[in-house]
């Protein structure tokens, strides 16, 4: 056996040596990494507990990240329905578990959640989440659980969202003034509804954040505006890509579509950009105190940068590092702004989709609210319809595919089977949306809000609770997330999210563009931290309200 070991290295060497003379010595090395690597995926492989959940076979080095193409979350569910409700594969050198089932995932979000709440430390979390340094992307840990406090106890406190409640509600007037003028300058071509809710959302985010509207009437300017826009896409991209750096690590040495150079460019980008942002504030704040020692009070309500730049460092320092203020401004804007953009256009393109859903909206709207005034947010709790709709498009299209991806501190049992430690966790939230065992007796691919309503098909549904939009006690529907690191913005993303619907629908009728028929708008997604539909939503608008209303 020694021999036999010592015979095979001796002719893996001499053909390396061979490869460095006849080519170069980066070739020899590149081979060198992955017969190194094969060698240690053979030991491990060996070494391996028997007891894994099933999984599909898998290839050496690579394991099984070649059985996940461009749509993941449709393959992985796919190996759900063949393997069961809980599938192990091996990602390159990583360890992972997979599922679409209510059971497990109450198991891995609520019962073992002390297990499963860290996050893997992936290179997008390094380079683009300052070190993990933030909420979304930090592990497990003291510093993440006194960030997510700061962002409970400080920025998303009911006290506080109220507090922009009449900037929310400047935005949604904003928001149907633009789309009326819209309908005249596009005429037949259709409105491009990304940009409009993709504006809405960014306005809504960046007044409460930054105290700024970056699209409109009082904008920061076009030109600041764009480069916002630009970053925050890149940001957005490069948060979703799969990098195979993450689980093949000579991956990063060669890197053949520099990912990792563009996730540092885009680092030093948003960074230079929040520094501005932090300089303008203090600014501010030294002008308001001067202001207030001549008695000339400025505006009392804070934006979450100023709350923040007020708030105790660790330690007991004064004030907290800038690195830390970057790092929550960054994962609010990266957390709040997506997802209820990506949510709003899945929600109209289903609901333009079913006209039928369209007239029920209306019908709603029509006896809540009525014609003669504008939606507001108190009439949101009375909606119950638009509520099943909202919840629909969740169960169909949520947000966030994967939610984000936990990992395990330590290893653990599920459903019998042995869960190493450090294991990656793809909780599919499209698969279970999706899922035929759990939606037994519907058709998983109709859009159907009737589904939620909460009394029989034909009942009025008076005296009905209010419809949650959040998952209930069964686990069927998972928008937000569970247990330690569930959403903690979920009480504002559902507000941005009926607000703009309902502001969209109780003012104008929807249709497709140039003659397109209501079933013909395409429902294709396309795979990333977030998932939008492929090709934006473009649509026509006609006003059902009298004009005075829209301006
Ligand atoms: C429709 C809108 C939204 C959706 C669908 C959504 C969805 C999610 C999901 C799926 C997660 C991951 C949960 C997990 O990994 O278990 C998450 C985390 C998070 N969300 Fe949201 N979100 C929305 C809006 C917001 C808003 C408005 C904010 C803040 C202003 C926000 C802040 C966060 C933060 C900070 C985290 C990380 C929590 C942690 O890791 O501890 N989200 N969100």
């Amino acid at each position: 056996m020694v021999h036999q070991s010592i015979f095979i290295l001796s002719v893996i060497f001499f053909a390396l040596f061979l490869l460095a003379q006849l080519y170069s010595l980066s070739a020899a090395a590149a081979v060198a990494s992955i017969l190194f690597a094969c060698i240690i995926f053979h030991r491990r492989s060996a070494l391996e507990p028997k007891n894994l959940p099933p999984g599909p076979p898998r290839w050496a080095v690579v394991g099984n990240l070649l059985q996940l193409g461009p749509l993941p979350h449709r393959d992985l569910a796919a190996l759900c329905r063949k393997y069961g409700p809980l599938v192990y594969l091996r990602l390159g050198s990583v360890d992972a578990i997979t599922t679409s089932d209510p059971s497990v995932i109450r198991q891995i979000l609520l019962q073992q959640d002390e297990v499963f709440a860290s996050r893997p430390r992936t290179l997008a979390a390094v380079h683009l989440a300052y070190d993990c340094g933030d909420v979304a992307l930090a592990p497990l840990g003291p510093r993440w659980k006194r960030m997510r406090r700061i962002c409970m106890e400080h920025l998303l406190t009911t006290r506080r969202l109220e507090a922009f409640a009449r900037h929310r509600a400047c935005e949604a007037q904003h928001l149907v003034r633009h789309v009326y003028g819209l309908c005249r300058d596009r005429g037949r071509a259709g409105i491009d509804m990304r940009e409009v809710l993709g504006g809405f959302s960014m306005n809504n985010v960046t007044r409460m954040l930054l105290g700024k509207q970056y699209f409109g009437a009082g904008s920061s300017g076009p030109q600041e505006a764009m480069e916002f826009m630009h970053v925050t896409h890149q940001l957005f991209r490069l948060l979703g890509v799969i990098y195979l750096g993450d689980y093949l690590p000579f991956w990063r040495w060669i890197d053949p579509h520099g990912c990792e150079k563009k996730m540092r460019e885009v680092e030093k980008r948003v960074d230079d950009f929040h520094t501005k942002i932090i300089e303008e504030h203090r600014r501010a704040a030294a002008a308001g105190e001067a202001k207030a020692a001549a008695g000339l009070a400025g505006d009392s309500d804070m934006d979450f940068v100023d709350v923040l730049l007020s708030l105790p460092g660790e330690d007991g320092r004064d004030r907290m590092d800038d690195v830390e203020i970057k790092a929550l401004i960054q994962d609010m804007i990266a957390a709040a702004t997506d997802t209820s953009a990506v949510t709003n256009e899945w929600a109209m393109a289903e609901v333009i989709r079913h006209p039928r859903v369209q007239r029920r909206i209306q019908k709603e709207l029509d006896s809540v609210v009525g014609r003669d005034r504008m939606v507001s947010e108190p009439d949101l709790a009375h909606l119950n319809y638009l509520r099943c709709v909202v919840r629909e498009t969740f169960r169909m299209h949520p947000a966030g595919p994967f939610l984000i991806p936990h990992e395990s501190v330590r290893a653990t049992t599920l459903n019998g089977y042995h869960i190493p430690a450090g294991t990656r966790v793809f909780i599919n939230t499209h698969g279970l949306g999706r899922n035929p065992d759990v939606w037994a007796d519907d058709d998983v691919e109709e859009f159907r809000p009737e589904r939620h309503w909460p009394v029989a098909e034909g009942e009025q549904g008076d005296g009905v609770g209010r419809v949650e939009i959040s998952h209930g006690p069964d686990f069927r529907i998972l928008p937000f997330g569970a247990g330690k690191r569930k959403c903690p913005g979920a009480p504002l993303g559902v507000t941005l999210v009926l607000t703009a619907l309902a502001r969209l629908f109780h003012c104008f009728e929807w249709s497709p563009p140039g003659g397109m028929r209501p079933e013909d708008i395409d429902t294709a997604e396309v795979y990333g931290m977030t998932m939008p539909k492929a090709r934006p939503l473009v649509a026509l608008a006609r006003p059902r309200l009298a004009e005075h209303l829209y301006l």
